[in-house]
């Protein structure tokens, strides 16, 4: 039996008059890369909130790693969140500081007592992994987009995290680029077998990452499963014609 690293039960979430999770169901198991798609405005993010805390649910429940978030006090929180690497749109690297400080820096706020050598072989090896390792002397300024978000998913890595989450990991870049993200994504599971929630609104990072793939329709999640299962004989219309825009229509 597979084992689950997420699971939502009947997930409910309003603001004010706004239902925004009407009873959400989605399981994460481990090892694989499950792909989050909905329109704008759809409650993914909302979702990813209350995963890591920053928002609770109405109604339902929501485990992650066995631990139901909502109930957790704020150092079990913090010390949940670490197992959680976030990757964010905007890969939010600290311009100011070079590669190697960037990478450094979750290490010097999150792991006590680490000599110089042990941080800087982490760091070399966390930026080897993502291919970049020439650049760690650099300032992000002097990257590309798709560098930064290499270096951005590098200093997530660089605690181990057991989950990755990544939000619209290819918005903005180019098609090749895009192709290698997805790569990078494929490949951080199989060498730090993480388990990964990929948000995106591009059907070609969904094809390309994910095992599995559900839609957030209407506040549910309306189908699960492989990219052709969900999209290939897609019956529901709003399934369809996401499909249709991505692939026919651009
Ligand atoms: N703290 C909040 N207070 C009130 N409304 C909120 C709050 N957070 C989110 N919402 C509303 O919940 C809905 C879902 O928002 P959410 O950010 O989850 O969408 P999304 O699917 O992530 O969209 P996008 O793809 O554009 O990022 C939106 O209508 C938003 O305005």
């Amino acid at each position: 039996m597979e084992k689950t690293v997420v699971e939502i039960r009947n997930l409910t979430k309003s603001f004010g008059d706004l239902d925004v999770l009407k009873g959400v169901n989605m399981d994460l198991y481990k090892g694989e890369n499950l792909v989050v798609l909905g329109k704008s405005g759809s409650g993914k993010s909302v979702l990813i909130k209350i995963m890591v805390g920053l928002l609770t649910q109405d109604e339902g429940t929501l485990k992650v790693l066995g631990h139901e978030v909502k109930e957790l006090n704020s150092r079990e929180l913090n010390r949940l969140r670490l197992k959680i690497g976030f990757s964010f749109q905007a890969s939010a690297l600290y311009d100011s500081m070079t590669v190697r400080e960037n990478l450094e820096f979750p290490l010097v706020r999150n792991v006590k007592n680490l000599s110089k050598g042990e941080k800087d072989k982490m760091v070399e090896e966390v930026l080897d992994g993502v291919g970049l390792a020439q650049t760690i002397n650099q300032m992000p300024s002097e990257l590309s987009g798709g560098q930064r978000k290499r270096i951005g998913i590098a200093r997530t890595l660089i605690l181990k995290p057991e989950i990755m989450l990544y939000d619209e990991p290819t918005a903005g870049l180019d098609p090749i680029t895009c192709r290698d993200i997805n790569n990078l994504i494929n490949q951080v599971n199989e060498e730090y077998h993480t388990s990964s929630i990929i948000i995106t609104h591009d059907l070609t990072c969904a094809k390309e990452t994910g095992d599995r793939m559900t839609v957030l329709l209407e506040g549910v999640f309306g189908a699960t499963g492989r990219f052709d299962e969900v999209f290939e004989h897609a019956s529901d219309q709003r399934i369809k014609s996401f499909y249709d825009y991505n692939f026919i229509k651009q």
